[in-house]
């Protein structure tokens, strides 16, 4: 049986190679078996052959020899059980890289995984290696929701790439900024007052208020009330959707055939959740943009990203397809990590009152009592912008940022990394890195302070930002951008500072007045919130009341 595919493999060679040497070539003549062939011309054909074949062979090992090094998973499903069992996956990848080193490969199902677990792999591939590593993986289950032309899971080698991140950068970056900042900072006031009414419920407050930043800056809608038509529309679909993205999670990503078989077929129950989940998705998609629309048509509409671009000259099919997939994009990856950013500082905030109280001192005498902080006051707050950075290592929103894919055959340090590989960054492992986070589980805002001892400066340790808004050309389109401040960051300072200006966070106090202290637990996911956990939200004093209660 060899034989004969080896034989059959050398005589296809053969037939490819003829034609470039030109030579007369007959190919019934040749035996099937014996494959000895006297003619001058096939002798050279077949010595070329056979040393193709040895190549192939060569190429093949060399290869498979030095792919990195990981876990050997079952033969069917590789490493897939673990993947989708274990919620904090980025600690069970943090244990593999120190068995198997900081990059490791991983199966699930069919899919190749290379698992990036160091710095210096992050940032020699996907900062140095951007251009054949920013693409994303091609899932099947995309397609068939019909989710492969929002950013996040565009792929970059789509034509249209480079304008959709042009829009995103045009319309997040500070010249644009700037003019919703006061948008922003009502938003923030809204929050405050919500914190003060109704301490208990923080976790729904701060999420509309991220949901009230995006659908304002993206879609010029003002949030009225928690019953918001938009809000529930797109928080429902996203939720539901972002939940069942795991990588390995369905079987037809690795076997595309699958997606021909139907509903009722054993292996077919995917195409349930699909028809459910794919019509609801094109609503999500067009009616908060026609809603846009309709606005700009009367005349009526805010400047946000949506007004900016239909208000254009030329608006071609092809144009309105990108900003609608840009703007929604925009709401599933900017609601969720904010959100993600301020529980975390909540959290840390009831276990360190130290820090708490700090920060609170520092924007005091800044600020004063009679306002509240605001952006360009935050130069003067290196304690506060040093917490924030905190916050943003303690727990990255996206321990394992997104899923990158690698357009080539690669090389990196002697191991080989094949084409189509889907990339997991750890992000979560490099913020966990003590070679670089002395104590890495201590929350210790004054690592990134510059520090005298004796005479000498201290090392200050590395900005985690570096890291947690991804990397390359699929860096966060609502990151900081040339130490310059983008959305993501704004809109954290605002927040963060604000309720440090007014309200104390501690830990809540049980029937027996004892204090609760909360657990530090995290959700699995994409993006990772805290588990839900109590606190105590107080004002810090009447002057704070009056600055939330009251326009100034
Ligand atoms: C603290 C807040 C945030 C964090 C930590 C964060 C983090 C990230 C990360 C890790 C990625 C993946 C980058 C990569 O693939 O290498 C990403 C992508 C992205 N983020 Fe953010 N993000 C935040 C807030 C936001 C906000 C507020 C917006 C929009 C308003 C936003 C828009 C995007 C978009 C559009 C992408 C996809 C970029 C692409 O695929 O080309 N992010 N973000």
């Amino acid at each position: 049986m060899v034989s004969r595919v080896a034989t059959s493999t050398y005589l296809v060679v053969i037939c490819a190679l003829k034609p470039l040497f030109k030579k007369t070539f007959d190919l019934p003549s040749i035996p099937w078996v014996s494959g000895i062939l006297a003619d001058r011309d096939v002798l050279v054909y077949e010595l070329l052959g056979i040393g193709f074949l040895f190549l192939i062979l060569f190429r093949t090992r060399r290869h498979s020899n030095a792919s990195p090094p990981g876990p050997r998973g079952s033969i069917f499903s590789g490493n897939r059980s673990v993947i989708i069992g274990r919620k904090d996956i980025w600690a069970q990848y943090a244990e593999w890289a120190r068995i198997y080193g900081p990059v490791f490969s991983l199966k699930a199902n069919q899919l190749n995984i290379i698992v990036l677990n160091s710095a210096k792999a992050l940032h020699d591939l996907l900062d140095g290696r951007s251009k054949i590593y920013s693409d994303r993986p091609t899932l099947i289950m995309n397609e068939l929701l019909k989710q492969d032309k929002f950013l996040i899971r565009l792929t970059s080698r789509s034509s249209q790439f480079p304008l959709y991140r042009r829009m995103a950068h045009e319309e997040l970056g500070i010249q644009k900024m700037s003019r919703h900042l006061p948008a922003l900072e009502n938003h923030v006031k809204l929050l405050l007052k919500d914190l003060l009414s109704h301490p208990e419920h923080f976790k729904s407050h701060l999420r509309i208020c991220q949901s009230r930043n995006i659908l304002k800056t993206i879609y010029g809608h003002t949030v009225e009330s928690r019953d918001d038509y938009f809000v529930n529309l797109i928080e429902q679909r996203m939720k539901v959707l972002n939940s069942f993205m795991r990588t390995g999670a369905w079987l037809v990503d690795s076997y595309p055939i699958l997606r021909h078989i139907p509903q009722w077929m054993p292996g077919g129950g995917f195409q349930k959740f699909v028809s459910e989940k794919r019509a609801r998705n094109e609503e999500v998609v067009n009616l908060p943009y026609e809603w846009t629309k309709s606005q700009v048509k009367a005349g009526a509409a805010y400047p946000s990203l949506v007004a900016n671009q239909v208000n254009r000259e030329k608006l071609s099919a092809e144009h309105e397809e990108v900003i609608k997939h840009v703007a929604v994009t925009m709401y599933v990856a900017g609601v969720d990590t904010v959100l993600s950013t301020l529980l975390t500082f909540l959290l840390v905030m009831t276990l360190n009152p130290e820090c708490q109280i700090r920060a609170q001192k520092e924007i005091d005498s800044v600020v004063g009592s009679d306002r509240l902080p605001r952006l360009s006051d935050r130069d003067k707050l290196p304690y506060v912008d040093a917490l924030i950075k905190e916050v943003l290592r303690f727990h990255p929103p996206a321990p394992l940022g997104l899923n990158h894919a690698v357009t080539q055959d690669d090389e990196y340090d002697g191991m080989f990394i094949r084409k189509n590989s889907t990339v997991v960054p750890n992000i979560w492992a490099v913020t966990r890195d003590d070679s670089i986070y002395p104590e890495p589980t201590r929350f210790d805002p004054t690592r990134y302070l510059i520090r005298k001892q004796s005479s000498e400066l201290e090392c200050v340790q590395t900005d985690p930002r570096k890291f947690v808004f991804g990397f390359g050309r699929r860096i966060c389109a609502g990151k900081i951008l040339s130490g310059r401040m983008h959305f993501a960051e704004t809109s954290v300072f605002l927040q963060i500072s604000s309720i440090l200006a007014t309200l104390t966070i501690s830990k809540e106090r049980d029937g027996m007045d004892s204090e609760i202290a909360p657990v530090v637990d995290f959700t699995g996911g994409i993006i990772s919130l805290p588990e839900d956990f109590l606190c105590k939200i107080s004002p810090r004093s009447d002057a704070a009341i009056d600055l939330i209660m009251w326009d100034h």
